[in-house]
């Protein structure tokens, strides 16, 4: 009956039977009440979705859930992608009177003077024929050694403009150049943490495995390092997306060095297993962000509940894929915009697991804590993430969430 929401008991047994004989038809008003009535009391998927996170954020993330939740339900940060191919080079000068910089360039920076100071440490701390000595010095070599790896490179070729902390200016919409190509691609800056953690190299063979609508394939094309570059996405309509993207982006000679599929991601082992340096697996998740602002394409809709339950399944079988269409010896990131650790690092014990269990593959999780030191600058990290790297949206800087984590296929 409550279904039926507030209707009197004859009129509901009449709505579900028909007249019943001797009795009249049923009135047109009350027929329109019973679709009014099915449909008035859901409560916004919003909602849902906050009471979710409520019930559990607080528990993973304790006292920095409140400092979260405020951001999520704040409007976004965004960054501006530069696009290389564009011919307009004013575009740097302009940000730059805008007070914007390039968080990338400025990581790659911090990264330089980190490996020298690393560099000078090594130095006075080598071996000095000093009879006695030998065991003390043998021992600081060893800590320099598990030093953060600030040595590993940030793609420079990669240029992200934001705002300062604190600061919420705007950047105007993007503009075309002379050859109709836009001029920078606005996006979540966290969203380029995981292209930059992949550190792609001269030549490297690269697979997108859940790519549209495209924004970190537009990024993995920026570092202008690809050998080859296949990008995957099931979905047809963002697909199309992906196909937009490059051709707003990307001149027509270079577009035609990537390959653009709508395969299921999970059955990628059996197209081209072994075969990729650098894979990246941006997987379907709960959009959290998404999820506590926006009714449309909410995954905590009622008729969604499966799906959603099913995320970290789906999750693990893309990662799996991921893993075993890499080469020996190659790299994968995993990454999510979901702050749960179900989806993160539960996901990634669990691939590691059944990568040496079922595929006698070895895969090492990579420490990745100096991305945390490279731009606490500009993003605000989780400081207690088991493994890999957590964006913490905070409203000094609301970018994020985004998790990403790197695996090595030995
Ligand atoms: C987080 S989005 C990817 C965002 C994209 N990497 C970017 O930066 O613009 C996840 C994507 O996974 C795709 N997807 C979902 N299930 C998939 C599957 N089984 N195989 C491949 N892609 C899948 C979705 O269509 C969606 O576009």
């Amino acid at each position: 009956m409550a279904a039926l929401g507030g209707c009197g008991p004859v009129v509901a047994a009449l709505l579900r039977r028909g007249p019943a004989p001797g009795l009249r038809p049923v009135p047109r008003r009350y027929l329109y009440k019973k679709k009014w009535a099915a449909t008035a009391p859901r409560i916004p998927c919003t909602r849902l979705a906050l009471h979710h996170f409520d019930v559990n954020y607080s528990l993973q993330l304790k006292d920095l859930w409140p400092s979260v939740r405020a951001s999520l339900l704040c409007e976004q940060k965004y960054g501006a992608l530069l696009n290389n191919f564009s011919a307009d080079d004013y575009v740097t000068q302009e940000l730059e009177l805008m007070n914007a910089t390039d968080f990338v360039s400025e990581g790659s920076r911090k990264a330089q003077q980190g490996a020298a100071a690393e560099e000078v440490r090594r130095e006075e701390s080598r071996p000095q024929e000093v009879p006695g000595k030998v065991r003390t010095v043998m021992q600081t070599e060893t800590q320099a050694e598990m030093s953060p790896p600030l040595r590993a490179s940030i793609s420079s070729n990669i240029k992200c403009y934001t705002y300062p902390r604190g600061d919420i200016t705007r950047f105007r919409p993007a503009r075309q150049d002379s050859l109709g190509i836009l001029d920078y691609y606005l996006m979540d800056a966290a969203s380029l943490l995981p292209v930059l953690a992949l550190n792609v190299q001269r030549g490297d063979l690269v697979l997108d495995l859940c790519a549209a609508p495209g924004g970190k394939t537009l990024a993995l094309l920026q570092t202008g390092l690809c050998g080859h570059l296949a990008a995957n996405d099931v979905s047809i309509s963002r697909t199309k997306r992906l196909y937009s993207i490059l051709n707003s982006y990307i001149p027509k000679n270079i577009r035609e060095t990537v390959s653009v599929t709508s395969y299921d991601g999970r059955d990628w082992k059996q197209l081209e297993g072994g075969t990729f340096h650098k894979v990246l697996v941006d997987v379907p998740c709960t959009t959290d962000r998404h999820a506590v602002m926006e009714e449309e394409n909410n995954i905590f809709h009622k008729r969604r509940t499966k799906e959603r339950q099913m995320l970290p399944m789906l999750q693990l079988q893309l990662l799996m894929a991921g893993i075993l269409a890499t080469k020996p010896g190659g790299k994968v990131v995993y990454s999510t915009c979901s702050l749960s650790s179900l989806q993160n690092e539960c996901v990634v014990e669990r691939a590691v697991d059944i990568a040496e269990t079922q595929f006698n593959i070895s895969v090492h999780v990579e420490d990745l804590s100096h991305f945390r030191m490279l731009f606490q600058d500009t993003f605000s990290f989780f400081s207690d993430c088991r493994l890999g790297e957590l964006v913490l949206p905070h409203l000094t800087a609301n970018f994020g969430p985004m998790y990403f984590c790197k695996l090595h296929r030995v």
